[in-house]
């Protein structure tokens, strides 16, 4: 027979695909009309459906759940430009919604897949045919998925103070860092609000460290809860706290300042048997041209704090809105 004879063509066409069959991995062969021409074992065994019954049959009235739009569009695209053509998991999870079968990956929902499209030349270099080749790639994607996950829980636990889930100092102090940069740029003004737990010791002295445990906490909880969340709030000591108040001067921060002070003067404490109450001195600084560094807007902030202790505590101090 010649070798070059359409017979010798669709025998050597079977021997290869007779060989793909026996790999791990799924392989279609569509016309260009999407008719299924190879449905090899992979796929029998994953969707249940044998060659036999696909045989010729459109994929996707076969398989109505696929993103018809979206395939039609790369297969039409790998016969148009004779190129192959790739699809993975970070893309869609999966082409055919399969169960995972390995152990390993028990809490994989399907089986994730990546997908190269090939287009299948017949010697005179038609391309009449593409190949869909499926990998499963579960196990990779589950072990980057939980690597990410690890990650981001990682990252917020390095971000935030266990006691009051607010950001810790050091996150705090560089978002403050970042939006005194941003300030040399836009001159959009902030404000800074230090503030502090007044006779915050004898809290701890008279009910107990638990006790003041649980003052901190909602402390914070009415931190959050008073601001917008764009602001930025955080522990910056113990009982000492810091709010960077975003697109607000120092006479638009009043307003959380009051809502603050209101909060926290009608706050009750209950912990065991104990009702606390507490006050707090605060210290407001706008942002200016005239800090070098962003230490010296807290500087100013604290100064405004410690001038409210000094004075009595329970009140507002506010330094550096003159220029
Ligand atoms: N319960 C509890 N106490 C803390 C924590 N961190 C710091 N403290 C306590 O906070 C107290 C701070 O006391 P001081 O700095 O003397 O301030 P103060 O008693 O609030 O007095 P003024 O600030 O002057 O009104 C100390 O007793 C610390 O032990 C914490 O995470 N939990």
């Amino acid at each position: 027979m010649n070798a070059n004879s359409p017979r010798h063509e669709i025998d050597e066409l079977h021997l290869q695909l007779g060989l793909l069959q026996t790999l791990d991995v799924g392989l279609i062969v569509l016309n260009k009309d999407y008719q299924i021409h190879l449905w090899n074992s992979f796929m029998e065994n994953h969707s249940g459906l044998l060659h036999s019954k696909l045989f010729k049959r459109n994929i996707f009235e076969a398989f109505p759940e696929l993103p018809s739009q979206w395939l039609r569009h790369k297969i039409d695209s790998v016969f148009l430009l004779k190129n192959r053509s790739f699809i993975t998991w970070e893309q869609r999870p999966y082409l055919f919604k399969f169960k995972p079968h390995r152990p390993i990956t028990g809490e994989a929902p399907f089986m994730y897949q990546n997908a190269t499209l090939i287009p299948l030349k017949s010697p005179g270099g038609e391309v009449d045919n593409v190949g869909i080749i499926i990998y499963d790639v579960t196990d990779a994607a589950i072990g980057k998925i939980g690597l990410e996950e690890a990650n981001t829980q990682l990252q917020h636990l390095s971000q935030t103070d266990q006691l009051t889930s607010l950001y810790n100092r050091g996150f705090w102090e560089a978002r403050l860092r970042h939006e005194f940069d941003r300030f040399s740029r836009t001159q959009a003004p902030s404000s800074l609000l230090m503030m502090d737990i007044d006779h915050f010791k004898k809290i701890n002295d008279n009910f107990g460290h638990p006790a003041g445990d649980e003052v901190l906490r909602q402390m914070a909880a009415i931190l959050k809860d008073v601001t917008r969340t764009t602001d930025i709030v955080g522990r910056y000591g113990g009982e000492e706290f810091g709010i960077l108040l975003i697109d607000s001067n120092a006479k638009q921060s009043l307003r959380v300042t009051e809502r603050l002070r209101d909060r926290i003067s009608r706050l009750v404490v209950k912990h065991l048997n104990d009702e606390i109450r507490f006050t707090i001195s605060m210290g407001l600084t706008e942002i200016s041209n005239s800090f070098q560094t962003h230490e010296q807007w807290i500087q100013l902030a604290d100064q405004a704090l410690y001038q409210s202790k000094s004075n009595g505590r329970d009140r507002l101090t506010i330094l550096g809105t003159e220029d």
